[in-house]
């Protein structure tokens, strides 16, 4: 049976973790190894050139799956009957730059390529945002496309999700494959709060597993939440394939599903679940089915998380009254 492509958009396709992602779309990991692709890459025109040699790479691959690869700087032919929509390309923060400045300088990308998936996309648009700071830069985008549904925006935080279940395999000894229901709340940054009080290792509560509040407190968490510094630090340049890998995790478990009996995490707007105030794009736990997304209901909060879950919320409404203060929603 022949399948009509999906069109896959990225922006920052020359960065790096646009690199370490695109070669896996167009080999299948994204929407499925059924699934043929056209692939719109979207950069700066400074960045267009690099972009061509890895269209150059992206061919000599034979993928059977990528039926075509267009390359342009306008972000109306980038999005134009975009399907999925991996936004990458951000402005990082640099020496000297305030909060208010990166936002502001975010904003001048988030904005325009909001409007222009409102105007171009398809009606079946699923947008993801990578680029820092993710979960403003999803607000941002949305609030540009009033006629996109709200919830299409989302923003990543499965790669904190993916480090919380390896820190707590490591710890414990068990398989990743045994990790289930582990939640990320919040923000994608410091204040994040990867919660285990809800994870299943084997079966079993992952917080009686462990039995130690303190690792909780002063290594796990601190740990996942400050990884992508600490990758900096080691790397020289931030995380890359871990996070391209986490991309590609987060579309496909949005476009086929969460397994029975485990969730997800993903940065989505708040319908006020959990005391989260509506509208922000905060990470939630998800079940995912036939492309949409439900936020786990019924979970009991204890004082330990609230608190956390609270700061972390507290640092979105801030982001957001920024942003709003600058014109920008
Ligand atoms: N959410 C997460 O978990 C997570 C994890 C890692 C990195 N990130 C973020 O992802 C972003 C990209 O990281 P990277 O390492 O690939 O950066 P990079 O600097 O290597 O690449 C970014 C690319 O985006 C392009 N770009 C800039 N403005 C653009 C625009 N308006 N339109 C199209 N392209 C544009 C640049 O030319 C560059 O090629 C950064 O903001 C980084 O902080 C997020
Ligand atoms: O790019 C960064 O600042 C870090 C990145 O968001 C990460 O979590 O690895």
């Amino acid at each position: 049976m022949t399948r009509t492509p999906v069109n896959v958009t990225v922006t920052g396709a020359a960065g790096q973790i646009g690199y370490a992602l695109l070669f896996r779309i167009a080999s299948g990991h994204l929407l499925g190894p059924d699934v043929p692709v056209n692939l719109r890459l979207l950069e700066i025109p400074q960045g267009v050139k690099a972009a061509e040699g890895t269209a150059m790479e992206l061919d000599d691959c034979a993928f059977p799956l990528l039926r075509g690869i267009e390359i342009t700087d306008d972000p109306n032919v980038a999005f134009a009957g975009a399907n999925v929509a991996l936004l990458v390309g951000a402005r990082p923060r640099t020496k000297g730059m305030e909060r208010g400045d990166l936002l502001a300088a975010n904003g001048g990308i988030f904005k325009p390529q909001g409007k222009a998936i409102n105007d171009n996309a398809a009606d079946d648009i699923k947008v993801l945002v990578v680029g820092n700071p993710a979960n403003t830069n999803a607000l941002i985008a949305q609030a540009a496309a009033p006629d996109v549904p709200a919830e299409r925006f989302t923003a990543m935080t499965r790669l904190d999700h993916n480090r919380a279940i390896s820190q707590l395999a490591a710890k414990t000894g068990a398989a990743v494959s045994d990790i289930k229901k582990l939640t990320i709340w919040g923000n994608h940054s410091a204040t994040q709060y990867p919660d285990i009080f809800h994870a299943e290792i084997a079966g079993k509560n992952a917080a009686e597993v462990v039995n130690d509040e303190a690792w909780l407190a002063d290594t796990f968490i601190p740990t996942v939440a400050k990884r992508g510094a600490a990758i900096i630090e080691a790397r020289g340049a931030s995380s890359a394939a871990s996070a391209a890998n986490a991309a590609i995790d987060h579309v496909h478990t949005w476009v086929n599903g969460t397994a029975a009996g485990d969730w997800t995490s993903m940065g989505i707007p708040s319908d006020g679940s959990y005391g989260v105030p509506e509208g922000i794009i905060s990470s939630f736990p998800v079940t995912t089915k036939d492309g949409t997304y439900e936020i786990v209901q019924g979970l009991d909060i204890n004082e330990f998380s609230r608190a956390r879950i609270d700061a972390s919320v507290k640092e979105l409404t801030e982001e957001r009254d920024a942003v709003r203060e600058l014109g920008l929603i």
